[in-house]
């Protein structure tokens, strides 16, 4: 049997504005994706080798070399909850910095890491959280025309809150390869992945194989759908499981956007029909998001039992 790949949706085209045929033909890719798999590897050439190179040579190296005491500064505030924090085990660190998209946000947070500043970094992760937000926002019009509820669009994009969560793994001792991140289902409504040059993500398909991430190139991405995108398109897309494995001899890093609704999120009624039933009750996004651990399902949150 051949072993899996990932599909591949290419969003580079000049061609791709609403209403083209690459349009309508992407669109219907990236649903079937979604369906199938929760997940697909997204081409674009958006970023720069400039910007790939401050990230992962500066940008995260510098934040993670912080001492742990000013790492922990990073804690949910009135003003940020509880998507703004800090977290370690012994081999992965994890950061998420809140409303990521706004430069004025990035440089609040990087004035607590840095109290002299550091615009290099604000700029840096300021610039690549717009590009996935605009590649998210794209993703988000295809989904939401294909299934019919393009009108619900504008207020659905209106309240969606954007955090960057940056990962640093460990390089492995002695070449033990350790589990980085255990598998789990993202509570976002979606999420979108870029790395540096070490792999370690793996996808599982429905029938439980495991499919590693590959980039192809420095300006890929890897899209995921979370609990909230199943919910919210009544069963229809699959929320991505995923874990890392690491191997091999140098540190990993990851950049990624998790995107959250900040109200509460129901079923539009154009997806429900007899084939599917109304399967989730309304439900608040940040509420489901502070409620979720590793092995809390959204069906147990706000499913309807049939
Ligand atoms: O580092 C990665 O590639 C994946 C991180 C991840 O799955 C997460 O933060 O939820
Ligand atoms: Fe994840």
């Amino acid at each position: 049997m051949d072993s899996p790949k990932l599909h591949v949706v290419d969003l580079s085209s000049e061609e791709l504005r609403p209403g083209t045929e690459t349009w309508i033909s992407t669109s219907k890719q990236v649903c079937h994706a979604l369906e199938e798999y929760g997940c697909f590897v997204l081409k674009c050439n958006q970023v720069s080798l400039d910007l790939y190179n401050a990230i992962y040579t500066a940008v995260l190296q510098d934040l993670f070399d912080l001492p742990t005491e000013i790492k922990q500064l990073i804690t949910p505030t009135s003003e940020q909850p509880f998507l703004h924090r800090y977290s370690a085990s012994s081999n992965h660190e994890g950061l998420s910095l809140d409303d990521s998209t706004s430069l004025e946000a990035t440089r609040k947070f990087t004035n607590l890491m840095w109290p002299a500043g550091n615009d290099h970094f604000s700029r840096s992760v300021n610039e690549i959280s717009k590009i996935m937000m605009n590649l998210d926002q794209t993703v988000m019009k295809m989904v939401f025309q294909n299934y019919g509820v393009d009108k619900y669009y504008d207020s659905h994009v209106g309240s969606t809150r954007y955090v960057t969560g940056c990962s640093k793994y460990k390089k492995p001792e002695k070449h033990e390869d350790y589990l980085g991140f255990m598998i789990h289902t993202d509570g976002s409504f979606s999420t979108i992945l870029h790395q540096n040059e070490v792999n370690g993500l793996e996808i599982q398909t429905k029938d439980g194989q495991w499919v590693l991430y590959e980039p192809s190139s420095h300006s890929s991405f890897i899209y995921l759908a979370g609990d909230a995108f199943k919910a919210w398109s009544n069963g229809r897309i699959h929320p991505c499981c995923h874990r890392v494995l690491m191997s091999g001899n140098k540190a990993r890093f990851s950049v990624g956007l998790f995107t959250f609704h900040k109200g509460v999120i129901h079923v539009p009624d154009e997806l429900i029909d007899e084939e599917h039933p109304l399967g989730y009750k309304p439900f608040n996004h940040l509420e489901y998001r502070s409620a979720k651990k590793i092995d809390y399902s959204i069906e147990a949150h706000c499913g309807v039992s049939l």
